[in-house]
C-alpha cells in the first residue's frame, strides 16, 4: 500500500491550455492534478497577447500554486495532429493529463476528450476530466473575467478569479502633491495596462512581504494635472512608509469606490479624500475579520 501511495504521488501530471488567468475553474484542475501527482506541469499556450496579468504576475501565481509553468508559442504546437501533441506530451514527462470537460486540442482543434482518452491508452498518459466550474450557471471564463474588469466590477471579477486581481509594479516617485494634502501616496508604476477604469477602489499592498490595507487612485488626477498621464496612487491609512523608489510592490484591487473626479478646488478634493478615507476606515471596522483576499 505505501509503495504504492509513493508510486502515485511520484507522478507528473499535466495541464494544458491556455491559462491565461488561473480562475478558479483553470485551479479546479491544478487542485485535482495535485491530489494525483507529485509535480505539475502547466503547458501555458499563448495564441494572441495575455491582457489580464503579465508575464512575471503569472509566473507568480504558478508559484503560489507551487506548480511549474511552461510557457509556449501556439506556433509550436499549431500543426501538431492530436497523435503528434500526444507524443509531444509523452516527451515531456506527462503520465497524466488533467482535462476540462469542452478541452480541444491538436490542429484545427481536431482532438477532443474522447480522442484525448484514446491516445492516452496509447501512450500510456492517464486522462482525467474535471467537470467544468461555473457561477451563476455559466462556465467560468477569462472573457467574462476581463469584461467585468473593464466594466469596474472588480468584486464580481475577483469572486470568478477565487483571488483578487492584481499588478505588480515599481515604486515611482509622485509630485509630492499629497503629503501637502495630507494624504501621501505611493506612485506605483504597472507592469500592464490595469483593465479596470479610473476611479478610487479599495486595495491591498504587498511591501517586503507585508500586506497593508489601503486605498488607491487608479487615473490622471484631472484636478491636479492636465489628464494625460494615468497613474495608480496608494495611500495606507494611519502610516507612515519610508522612501520606497525603486521597490518592487503588489496592488491588489478588492473593492470599487467611486469613479474619479475633477473637483473645483484642491480644497474639494481633500474634503471628498478624507470623506472616502474615514468611510474606508469605518467599513474596515465594521468588517472585522473580512480577508483582504476573497
Ligand atoms: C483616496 C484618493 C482619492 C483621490 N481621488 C481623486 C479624484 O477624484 N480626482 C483627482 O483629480 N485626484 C484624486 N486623487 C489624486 C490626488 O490628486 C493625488 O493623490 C495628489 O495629487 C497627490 O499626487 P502625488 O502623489 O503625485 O503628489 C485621489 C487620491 C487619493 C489618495
Ligand atoms: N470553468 C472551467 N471549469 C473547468 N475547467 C475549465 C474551465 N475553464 C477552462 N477549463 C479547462 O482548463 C484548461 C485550460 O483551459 P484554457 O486556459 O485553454 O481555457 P478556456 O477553456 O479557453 O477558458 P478561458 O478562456 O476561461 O481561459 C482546459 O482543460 C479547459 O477545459
Amino acid at each position: 500500500m505505501e509503495q504504492a501511495q509513493l508510486q502515485e504521488s511520484q507522478k507528473r501530471c499535466c495541464i494544458v491550455g491556455k491559462f491565461e488567468t488561473f480562475h478558479r475553474g483553470h485551479r479546479k484542475l491544478i487542485e485535482r492534478a495535485k491530489e494525483l501527482c507529485d509535480k505539475v506541469l502547466i503547458v501555458s499556450i499563448k495564441k494572441e497577447k495575455f491582457t489580464v496579468f503579465s508575464e512575471e504576475e503569472r509566473k507568480e501565481i504558478a508559484k503560489g500554486l507551487s506548480v511549474e509553468l511552461l510557457n509556449l508559442p501556439f506556433s509550436a504546437v499549431r500543426e501538431l495532429s492530436p497523435q503528434e501533441f500526444f507524443q509531444f506530451l509523452k516527451r515531456n514527462g506527462c503520465q497524466v493529463l488533467i482535462v476540462g470537460e469542452d478541452w480541444r486540442f491538436g490542429k484545427d482543434r481536431k482532438g477532443n476528450v474522447r480522442t484525448a482518452k484514446e491516445l492516452g491508452e496509447k501512450f500510456g498518459i492517464e486522462v482525467i476530466t474535471v467537470q467544468t466550474e461555473k457561477a451563476n450557471g455559466e462556465k467560468i471564463a477569462t472573457s467574462r473575467i476581463k469584461e467585468l474588469l473593464k466594466e469596474g466590477k472588480v468584486e464580481e471579477a475577483n469572486k470568478l478569479l477565487g483571488f483578487s486581481y492584481f499588478c505588480l509594479g515599481t515604486v515611482t516617485p509622485g509630485d509630492r502633491l499629497g503629503r501637502d494634502l495630507g494624504y501621501p501616496t505611493l506612485n506605483v508604476h504597472p507592469q500592464k495596462e490595469i483593465l479596470l477604469p479610473n476611479g478610487v477602489y479599495e486595495v491591498a499592498l504587498t511591501l517586503d512581504g507585508e500586506t497593508l490595507r489601503g486605498i488607491a487612485n487608479l487615473g490622471v488626477r484631472p484636478t491636479v494635472s492636465n489628464g494625460v498621464e494615468r497613474r495608480l496612487e496608494v495611500h495606507v491609512p494611519d502610516r507612515e512608509l519610508p522612501e520606497l523608489y525603486g521597490k518592487k510592490v503588489k496592488v491588489e484591487f478588492i473593492r470599487f469606490i467611486r469613479p474619479e473626479k475633477r473637483f473645483n478646488s484642491i480644497e474639494e478634493l481633500k474634503k471628498q479624500i478624507k470623506f472616502d478615507v474615514e468611510n474606508l476606515k469605518r467599513y474596515w471596522r465594521d468588517n472585522v475579520g473580512r480577508a483582504a483576499e476573497v
